[in-house]
């Protein structure tokens, strides 16, 4: 785990220290957009046009904010439009890498050895974490953005023309609505399961345990009166919330604390995560070895041990009771 200063790497693990013991993340800095036509989106330059074969996307199966891209890739049909790389879940003291060794599928563009080699190869003096999602220029050979949340609305979107596909998960009448519980969810559950599990003061735990559990609690009533978070249509929030959901019970109970109890044991999530699970697609996005392995054997002052629990043992592909 480290960052990049002025192009070099450092291996260095978050400053909690200077915030009272409580995690915050530092926003993504390269923010362009994939436009039908390649003129600029909602921020950053212009130039990168919709194409088929042009982008490639680089993420990890266990990240949460990775997922996102990935289940959007394959609802929207672009699985032969952009290809993809795989990292290895093992995150250590080069970061992400390609280990192929090490369960990764290697780089595919230029076989590189770490992640971020790809951020000094986009801009050799680069400052800042490196994270996954990425998603990459092959023509120009820069990256177009590391923020998932704008990766998903390009993949919404952007590709329509080409792929044929209209579905959309950001319509224009309920975007107030989307964006609202989208603020919601992201602090107090997305990031919220972060700040407890990355906590290192007693105060600050409570503090982001409290948070979490009200926020899951608000949701379960929700979904007792509505089929998904914004009424009955399916919309990027539940794609958003789905990826934190489907790693709770197998690592955030245990390796990040949130155990007060399970979604396993909530009568509307548990049967809510396995209607979006068994959504045509979405079960190959779901990987558990990556998932279970970079949290427990990356994060060593976590788990210094690097032991890997073996449950638990939960079926997402049996029955539910929501409308499909
Ligand atoms: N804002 C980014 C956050 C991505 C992010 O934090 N990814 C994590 C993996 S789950 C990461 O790569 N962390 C490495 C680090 O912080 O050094 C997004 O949503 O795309």
């Amino acid at each position: 785990m480290g960052l990049l200063v002025n192009g070099q790497w450092h291996d260095k693990w978050y400053d909690t220290k200077s915030s009272n013991g409580e995690f915050k993340r530092e926003a993504a800095q390269l923010r362009n957009w994939i436009t039908p036509d390649g003129e600029p989106g909602l921020s950053g330059e212009g130039g990168f046009m919709a194409q088929k074969g042009r982008y490639h996307l680089y993420v990890s199966l266990a990240c949460p904010w990775a997922h996102r891209t990935l289940i959007f890739r394959t609802i929207k049909g672009l699985e032969e439009y952009i290809d993809v790389s795989i990292v290895s879940p093992d995150m250590l003291e080069n970061g992400w890498t390609f280990d192929k060794a090490a369960s990764s599928t290697g780089d595919a563009l230029y076989d590189s050895e770490f992640m971020h080699q790809l951020y000094s190869k986009n801009k050799a003096d680069y400052t800042g974490r490196v994270t996954v999602p990425v998603l990459w220029d092959k023509y120009q050979q820069r990256i177009v953005s590391n923020e998932s949340s704008e990766i998903i609305r390009m993949f919404n979107d952007a590709f329509n023309h080409l792929t044929g596909n209209a579905l959309d998960f950001y319509p224009q009448h309920l975007r107030n609505s989307i964006d609202e519980i989208n603020a919601f969810i992201y602090e107090n559950i997305n990031n919220g399961v972060y700040r407890t599990g990355f906590a290192t003061s007693q105060e600050a735990y409570e503090q982001a345990f409290g948070q979490l559990f009200n926020a899951l609690d608000k949701v379960e009533h929700l979904l007792s009166e509505n089929q998904y978070l914004v009424g009955d249509t399916l919309t990027e929030a539940d794609w958003r919330l789905f990826t934190t959901l489907i790693r709770f019970d197998a690592v955030y109970v245990g390796h990040f604390k949130c155990n007060k109890r399970t979604i396993e044991s909530y009568p509307n999530l548990s049967n809510y995560i396995r209607a979006l699970f068994q959504y045509s697609g979405v079960a190959k996005t779901v990987d558990f070895y990556h998932i279970k392995r970079h949290y427990y054997f990356s994060h060593t002052m976590i788990n210094p041990t690097q032991v890997v629990p073996q449950g638990p043992d939960i079926d997402y592909s049996t029955r539910h009771n929501r409308a499909s």
